[in-house]
């Protein structure tokens, strides 16, 4: 059996680098096959997984280093039979956090998937006319995507992050978001949210980097968690913040629960939806249906 290893080795500002050379230092001490596969640019992990899969026999198996866009690319790229490893080694690691895998210890990590035995899970699936595929964390729309895009879009971002104040730009724009956005009309299973702010799909409980979002979402089950915030006083808005850090936020008047296995929604203005990090653009009145991917993990 050879370790197929497919790692992203700027994730984390490049503790992907670190995390893979302490792993194949490790195979390498313990006599283990493998073959990496380093990703050399952006949106390299559908090639690189295409010739994994070219190359590996059904006695192999498959593990992927890098953060939450890194697993979420190569999920992508993975058909829903093909079982897979996870070492993470990103900076927010929300889908490490949701399966439970240790962010610190690589060599811990291995050694449980070494001698694990096949486990399924669910992940989220979408389909609308325009968008598809499957998301290894959260699907948003609104607020969290205007987030991600607007830190994206920052024209200060470059020059920010040179003077490594990339978190300030982040903050900025979030703020700016905050203040300004406007809410839009959902309606989802047949229920209207008139005056939507935040609005996200998850299987587990994990966002922004730790966030516990859904506290009681679980990969292991088919369950999806739809998390609905209203646009309310911004004052009520701010006081919710510390109440999300801590998980007491789903009983608030102006935010919404749902748990179902499967959501059909239409939106009545366009919005940036973020999809895993990565932001795409729904249109008003397209239908979006998300249901669950059954996937094999060895963790
Ligand atoms: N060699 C590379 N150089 C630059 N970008 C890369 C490279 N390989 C992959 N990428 C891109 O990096 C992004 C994924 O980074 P990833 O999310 O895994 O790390 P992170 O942002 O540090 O972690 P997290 O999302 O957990 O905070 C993807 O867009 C991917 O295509």
């Amino acid at each position: 059996m050879d370790y197929y290893i497919l790692a992203n080795p700027h994730a984390g500002h490049g503790h992907g680098q670190q995390v893979t050379d302490k792993l194949t230092a490790y195979l390498t001490q313990q006599k283990i096959t493998y073959h990496l596969f380093n990703t050399h640019q952006p949106l390299d992990e559908h090639r690189l997984m295409t010739d994994i899969l070219a190359q590996k026999t059904n006695n192999d198996r498959i593990i992927i280093i890098g953060g939450d866009g890194t697993i979420s690319l190569a999920v992508n790229a993975l058909p829903a039979d093909q079982a897979f490893s996870y070492i993470p080694a990103g900076s927010g690691n929300d889908f490490a956090r949701g399966l439970d895998v240790s962010l610190q210890d690589t060599i811990e990590t291995f050694d449980n998937i070494h001698k694990s035995t096949p486990q399924t899970i669910y992940v989220l699936k979408y389909e609308s006319e325009s968008l598809s595929g499957v998301a290894t964390n959260n699907f948003g729309i609104g607020l969290d995507a205007a987030i991600v895009e607007a830190a994206n879009q920052s024209l200060a971002k470059g020059l920010l992050n040179t003077l490594k104040l990339g978190q300030l730009a982040y903050l900025a724009s979030t703020l700016k978001i905050i203040l300004f956005k406007k809410p839009f009309q959902v309606t989802v299973n047949d229920v209207t949210f008139a005056k939507t702010f935040l609005f996200t799909l998850t299987k587990h409980p994990f966002f922004g980097g730790g966030v516990p979002l859904a506290p009681d979402a679980n990969l292991m089950n088919a369950d999806i968690h739809l998390v609905e915030v209203d646009r309310f006083h911004l004052l009520g808005i701010f006081a919710l913040i510390p109440k999300v850090l801590k998980a007491k936020h789903l009983a608030h008047k102006h935010v919404h629960h749902m748990v179902d296995q499967a959501f059909e929604l239409e939106i009545d203005s366009d919005q940036p939806v973020q999809i895993d990090g990565e932001v795409h653009q729904l249109k008003a009145h397209q239908i979006l249906r998300i249901t669950t991917e059954k996937r094999t993990i060895l963790k």
